[in-house]
């Protein structure tokens, strides 16, 4: 986690409030008082105090009702060669996550979460499914290295879209998101966004997605160069955006400005759930006061994005998939650590004698 957001520098660029910091001060003074040396569950702590911060309470609420969105999207950059897999595998997968019977589907139900797919510009219609909301403004996004990924309206209408979408289940009654994504091809625009609003070099942010060898990562680099050449200094993140990114960075980038908007944990994924964070942070810094990093990708470009953020990932274990997995092996300890705070007995009430005073 990260410190609350610095208001003094961020009021102007935000409606939004940050964390609470007298919840989030009084969880790390609650933690003292628990049945155990202090510091001693470690980065739980930490995470603790940033429930309460989000829910302006101590101890905060446990969350019982997670929501992954999973946000699908096809990449005219797949034309360039940087992935060894056909774009209709993107269709395909949605088609599983659907089902059930994708990787996200069994670690969603491990840890008692619902799906919810987005269709952010999949290049097959897909069929009609209760689970599956579909915001494409366009099917397959430009191919970043000739001309830019989206339109500026069409990046907006997306983020907009993620945005609402997180309302929608709040109102429903969901108390925590987490953001997954499905696109061929997508570590590439995915690494584009990272080295513009990072300003670290392709090279450093570029990996290996779902496998490709030296001199397919080589080509990969290079394809990622020119589109950044083609684009130009990056200006707001926006149109970073639209130059350079994806229809589920877009609305990723919403779901985590929702999760502000309704003040609820956002738990985010591998390098294209970070490169929305990075958009999303950029619209509103405040956003990040409510993000909790699931995983580390093994990806490069998620190091930089979380290293960028300030953020310190969960877990680690070395996972490169996306769809949300990350995200999801991470929500029981969420839970885990609003509970310590709801259910810990303290020194006091148990009988416990505290540390002696040397
Ligand atoms: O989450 C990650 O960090 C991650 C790392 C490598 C690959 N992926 C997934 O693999 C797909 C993109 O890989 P690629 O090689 O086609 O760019 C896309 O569907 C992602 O969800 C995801
Ligand atoms: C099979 C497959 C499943 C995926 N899930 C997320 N990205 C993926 C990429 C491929 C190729």
């Amino acid at each position: 986690m990260r410190a609350p957001t610095d208001r003094g520098v961020d009021a102007t660029r935000s409606a939004a409030k940050g964390r609470d910091e007298r919840a989030e001060a009084a969880a790390r003074a609650h933690h003292l008082r628990l049945t155990k040396p202090a510091g001693s569950l470690g980065v739980l702590e930490d995470l603790g105090a940033q429930l309460a911060g989000i829910a302006g309470v101590d101890p905060p609420p446990v969350p019982r009702r997670p929501a992954i969105v999973v946000a699908a999207c096809d990449h005219g950059v797949v034309d360039e060669g940087v992935t060894p897999w056909p774009r209709d595998v993107t269709a395909q997968m949605v088609a599983n996550f659907l089902a059930g019977g994708a990787a996200i589907s069994v670690l969603a139900r491990e840890v008692g979460a619902s799906v919810v797919v987005v269709d952010a510009g999949v290049a097959t219609e897909l069929e009609r499914h209760p689970a599956l909301l579909d915001v494409a403004r366009r099917r397959v996004t430009g191919n970043i290295a000739q001309e830019a990924a989206l339109d500026l309206d069409d990046a907006r209408a997306l983020v907009e879209a993620g945005r609402a979408l997180v309302s929608s289940l709040h109102a429903y009654g969901i108390d925590l998101v987490a953001t997954g994504d499905m696109g061929i091809g997508n570590t590439t625009p995915s690494a584009a966004v990272i080295a513009a609003l990072t300003g670290r070099p392709p090279a450093a942010v570029t990996g290996r997605g779902t496998g490709i060898d030296d001199a397919q990562l080589a080509r990969k680099i290079e394809v990622i160069e020119r589109s950044l050449a083609r684009s130009g200094p990056p200006t707001d993140p926006m149109s970073v955006l639209a130059e350079l990114g994806g229809g589920e960075i877009a609305v990723i980038a919403g779901v985590v400005l929702g999760a502000m908007d309704v003040r609820i944990p956002v738990v985010v994924d591998g390098v294209i759930s970070l490169a929305g964070t990075l958009v999303a942070a950029g619209i509103d810094p405040v956003a990040a006061d409510f993000v909790i990093a699931g995983h580390r990708s093994v990806e490069p470009g998620a190091t930089a994005a979380l290293e960028h953020l300030g953020l310190r990932p969960l877990l680690d274990l070395d996972l490169r998939l996306g769809e949300g997995s990350g995200a999801a092996l991470a929500i029981p300890l969420v839970r885990s650590a609003a509970r310590i705070l709801a259910e810990m007995a303290t020194f006091d009430a148990a009988g416990v004698a505290e540390r002696s005073e040397a």
